[in-house]
């Protein structure tokens, strides 16, 4: 297949966060999912408008962060009596970019000052890290979000379609036991073959 070189332009080392990984350091048969390049629309970070059971988001971090947050539609959450909160869940939901993980970094550390455990997506309450069905769930609800934010986004769901044929890899450090829901690079692979099945159908 014919793939747009500058997938692979090789940026600076010198001068690159230490969390990065270079388009250059792509294998064989591989592509980064750089913010560098046009690839980066597939970040969670990146901001892609989509709705999920009738909420709309800017980007996959401002739900994933945004279920940290305080919800005023639950009875007794635990977490409105803690102060502190910079922003409203609604407005992480509508974050993207650094200032949606940012949100969410602040939340993990009030979530630490506080004993925290439970993030909520409607009324389900759930460890997202417990490794057990609290992970399975978030996977799930992150693989939905991101097969909406492909589907009502075209643009990324023809994207995402130029790149068959190559594995997608993530472009920020990430351990090979990280949970399955972190994995946005495998998720997108998922979907990827997904829509070519039904194109070949
Ligand atoms: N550097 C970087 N680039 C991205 O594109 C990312 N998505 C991330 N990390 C994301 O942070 C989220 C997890 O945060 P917590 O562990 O809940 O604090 C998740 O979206 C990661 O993919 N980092």
């Amino acid at each position: 297949a014919d793939y747009p070189s500058d997938w692979w332009k090789p940026a600076d080392e010198q001068t690159a966060p230490k969390w990065e990984i270079l388009p250059q350091s792509a294998k064989p048969g591989e592509v980064i999912l750089s913010k560098r390049t046009e690839l980066g629309v597939f970040s969670n970070l990146s901001k892609a408008p989509f709705t999920l059971d009738g909420i709309s988001y800017a980007s996959i971090e401002g739900l994933w962060q945004g279920m940290k947050y305080p919800d005023p539609t639950l009875a007794n959450d635990e977490r409105s009596k803690v102060t502190g909160w910079p922003n409203t869940r609604a407005q992480v939901y509508l974050m993207s970019s650094w200032e949606s993980k940012t949100a969410g970094n602040v939340a993990n550390q009030i979530y630490k000052d506080h004993n925290l455990k439970f993030i909520t997506y409607f009324d389900r309450r759930f460890m997202y890290n417990d490794g057990k069905e609290g992970s399975q769930f978030h996977l799930e609800l992150i693989t939905r979000a991101i097969r909406a934010k492909v589907m009502q986004n075209p643009e990324i769901k023809a994207l995402l379609l130029k790149t068959a044929g190559l594995n997608l890899k993530p472009d920020h450090q990430m351990s090979e036991d990280s949970l399955p829901s972190y994995k946005y690079h495998e998720i997108l692979e998922k979907i990827r073959a997904e829509l070519l099945k039904d194109k070949a159908l």
